[in-house]
């Protein structure tokens, strides 16, 4: 079916990618080329599809290696309709219909969500409707008019259509994160900060970071890697005593988006595999190097490679009877990373540690308390008000001593920490070279397999 054909117009639209180059970056599509989608006008480009073959103007990128070249020569043989329909559906975008209904759910939020996110709807709402700000500039003392203006403004020339898009993808957030009350901490809507894919708020002394893609379960794309060191950098100076990870929605985090693999730099894989070793070295490091007080605090399941760092050093993990914790390195072509190779067979045994890193078993919130992984488990009906009573009583200890246990137990162990991370990244870039890899994301990518 071509793509103007309706099971094209009928298919869910994938994550597009971020670009990993520069800290909290605009997204990469932002500035892609345009394509026409069958219900949504003019749609944008993701940049990874001109690496497919298959399509007219696509070639192989520059360094490409043979594995790589051979595959997708290959998918271009066999596989051709997987990476067609894959195309297809991230080409389509938000459409006028989903914008619609994206208004009207604004309007049914029972909770406001603040200013900072109403002047983002406004700002997002005025770009996808009449494009980049062409207003002229409010006087100082017009303040209500002024932060209207430079919101509007500060979007610059973004697509109207990716305004469109993130305007959906904003109320949808707010929506999961307003309404189910079942899913929200104390402290949620007090304050917003402006991060695109996190919601962080202060009180109480606590520091609160929750991951807010609750519709891509949390995966990690590349700006919220970004702001997720950005929020610990700004969490160890803040007046908060302790600082606590969680999640928005059914899942803590489902790890690293693997939309990430497919936006390929003009240097090539090789590149691309280079800037994610970078990164989430970096990443990692900002967890080994967190002064405070790190409690994770998971209610659903964890996947991926966020549950490596954040079970490594925090210094606490609560988690419901409802979560799971799962690091499948193995099926995905990959290896361990979050310094996991050292800290989960010192926190489990060397056997445990090996039946999930390496052969990816997913364990219960049970397993992984009883195997020293997590802290403490409570019943999901009353998860939250146990944990925050808790974490309000922590709290209130003083900060410095608290500050200054947690060097003294882990200080010894943080030079370590860092030649471990720096290792497990070396061999994870060769491992995003590798068919393996390649296959897994290509498999997820284009539906064939979940975890
Ligand atoms: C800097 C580089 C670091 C490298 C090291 C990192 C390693 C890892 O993190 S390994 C783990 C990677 N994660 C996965 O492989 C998980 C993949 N996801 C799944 O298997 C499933 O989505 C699920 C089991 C997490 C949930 O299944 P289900 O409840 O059926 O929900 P959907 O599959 O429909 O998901 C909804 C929506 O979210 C998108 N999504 C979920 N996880 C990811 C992900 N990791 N990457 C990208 N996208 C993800 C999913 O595609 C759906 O999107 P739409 O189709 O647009 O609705």
């Amino acid at each position: 079916m071509g793509p103007e054909g309706s099971g094209w117009a009928r298919r869910k639209v994938r994550a597009v990618v971020l670009c990993p180059q520069s800290p909290r970056s605009p997204p990469a599509f932002a500035h892609a080329p345009i394509l026409r989608g069958p219900d949504s006008g003019r749609v944008s480009r993701p940049s990874w599809a001109r690496w497919f073959p298959g399509h007219p103007g696509l070639h192989f990128p520059a360094g490409l290696p043979l594995g790589w070249k051979a595959l997708l020569a290959k998918s271009e043989v066999i596989s051709f309709p997987v990476v067609q329909l894959h195309l297809n559906r991230t080409a389509m975008r938000a459409s006028q219909k989903d914008f619609e209904n994206a208004m009207n759910q604004v309007k049914l939020l029972k909770k406001d969500p603040g200013n900072e996110v109403k002047l983002k709807l406004y700002s997002l709402y005025k770009q996808a409707t009449e494009g980049p700000c062409n207003m002229p500039k409010p006087g100082v003392f017009d303040l209500i008019n002024k932060a209207k203006w430079d919101a509007w403004n500060a979007l610059g020339s973004l697509p109207k259509e990716t305004a469109r898009q993130n305007y959906v993808d904003l109320v949808s957030s707010l929506s999961s994160s307003l309404e189910s009350s079942s899913q929200v901490e104390p402290g949620t809507d007090r304050k917003s900060t402006g991060y695109e894919t996190l919601m962080v708020t202060s009180e109480d002394g606590i520091t609160k970071i929750m991951l807010n893609r609750p519709t891509k379960k949390n995966a990690l794309n590349v700006e919220m890697y970004h702001e997720i060191m950005h929020a610990l950098k700004a969490a160890s100076k803040d007046d908060s005593a302790i600082t606590v990870l969680t999640g928005n929605g059914d899942y803590y985090s489902s790890g690293n988006d693997l939309t990430n693999f497919t936006d390929i730099p003009p240097g090539g894989v090789e590149e691309k595999a280079k800037n994610g070793a970078v990164l989430l070295r970096e990443f990692v490091g900002c967890f080994i190097d967190f002064p405070k007080p790190l409690i994770a605090s998971g209610q659903c399941p964890a996947l991926g490679h966020l549950p490596s760092p954040s079970l490594g050093y925090s210094i606490a993990v609560y988690a419901s009877d409802r979560a799971t914790f799962h690091t499948p390195f193995s099926h995905l072509g990959q290896s361990p990373e979050g310094c996991s190779s050292y800290t989960f067979p010192k926190i489990m045994s060397p056997a445990k540690a090996t039946e999930m890193l390496v052969f990816g078993k997913k364990l219960t919130a049970g397993e992984a308390c009883a195997q020293g992984l997590v802290t403490e488990v409570f019943p999901d009906s009353t998860f939250q008000k146990e944990v925050w009573t808790r974490l309000k009583a922590f709290a209130k200890l003083p900060p410095n001593a608290m500050r200054i246990s947690k060097e003294i137990i882990r200080n010894r162990e943080k030079e370590k920490l860092h030649a471990v991370n720096a290792e497990e990244c070396s061999v994870l870039q060769g491992r995003w070279l590798s068919d393996e890899c390649m296959n897994a994301v290509v498999n997820f990518l284009s539906r064939k397999s979940k975890l």
